[in-house]
C-alpha cells in the first residue's frame, strides 16, 4: 500500500481499490459459461455483434489519444494502438463474425444497444474532458480485463477447450499479440500513476470503477440475449 506522502501508485492499486467490482467483471457468469460451454450461442452471437460497434468506438478513443498526445513518443504509441485495432482486432472480429454467420453488412447496419452506447460514450467523454491519463484509465478495464480473463480461463481446470465453440475467442485474447499489448499498457499505466497525488488517484479510481461497471453491463447484455437473436 502506498504511503500518503509518496504514494507511487500502480495499476494494481486501481484494481485493489475496486476489488469486488473487478472480480465481478473478470469472473462474470458470461465468462464462466463461455469457458464451460454452457453459454447459449444466441448470447455469444449478440455479444459479437455489439462488440463490433464497441471496437469501432474503441478505435475512435485511441484516435482521441493520438489527438491528446503531448509529444512524438505518445503520438506514435497511440497511433500504433489505433492501427492495431483497425488492422488486426477489427479484422479478426469481422472474420470471426463471418464464421458465426454474421455478415459485414449486418454488422454495419445493426442497432447499438444501450449498454454499448453507455460504455463507449463514457470512455470518449473521459478522453474529451480529461487528459491522456484519464483516457488510458477509462480504457484500462477493456485491455487489462480481457487479457486477465483469457489467461485465467486457460489456466483454470473448469475450462473445457475440446469442442468448445468459444475456444478461438479465448485463444485470441490469451494469444501473444493481445497479451503483449496488455503488458505494454500496464507498464505505461504504472509509469503514469507513479507520480500522481492521492487526490488525483481518487479521481482516476472513480473512472476505473465506472468503466469496469460498464464492462459488467456489457457481459450482462450478452447474457440477457438468450432468445433475442
Ligand atoms: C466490451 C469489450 N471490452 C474489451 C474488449 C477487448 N478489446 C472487447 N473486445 N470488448
Amino acid at each position: 500500500m502506498p504511503s500518503s506522502d509518496s504514494p507511487h501508485y500502480t495499476l494494481a492499486d486501481l484494481t485493489q481499490r475496486h476489488e469486488a467490482i473487478w472480480q465481478t467483471y473478470i469472473d462474470h457468469e458470461f465468462v464462466r459459461r463461455l469457458a464451460d460451454t454452457s453459454l447459449p450461442e444466441s448470447c455469444f452471437r449478440h455479444y459479437l455483434q455489439q462488440d463490433y460497434r464497441f471496437l469501432i468506438h474503441f478505435a475512435r478513443a485511441w484516435g482521441l489519444a493520438v489527438y491528446k498526445s503531448p509529444d512524438l513518443f505518445e503520438l506514435r504509441r497511440a497511433f500504433e494502438a489505433l492501427k492495431a485495432i483497425v488492422d488486426t482486432e477489427l479484422d479478426l472480429h469481422v472474420g470471426f463474425c463471418r464464421q458465426w454467420g454474421i455478415s459485414e453488412r449486418e454488422l454495419a447496419e445493426l442497432e447499438e444497444e444501450r449498454e454499448t452506447l453507455a460504455y463507449t460514450r463514457f470512455v470518449l467523454d473521459c478522453g474529451h474532458r480529461g487528459d491522456l491519463l484519464d483516457l488510458h484509465v477509462a480504457l484500462a478495464p477493456c485491455l487489462i480485463g480481457y487479457g486477465e480473463i483469457a489467461t485465467r480461463l486457460l489456466e483454470q481446470p473448469t475450462t473445457v477447450l475440446e469442442h468448445n465453440p468459444y475456444r478461438e475467442w479465448i485463444e485470441m485474447y490469451a494469444g501473444e499479440d493481445f497479451q503483449s499489448a496488455m503488458r505494454d499498457e500496464i507498464e505505461w499505466l504504472d509509469r503514469a500513476l507513479s507520480d500522481v497525488s492521492t487526490e488525483r488517484f481518487e479521481q482516476l479510481a472513480a473512472i476505473f470503477r465506472d468503466a469496469t461497471r460498464l464492462e459488467i453491463d456489457f457481459w450482462q447484455m450478452g447474457l440477457n440475449a438468450v432468445r433475442s437473436s
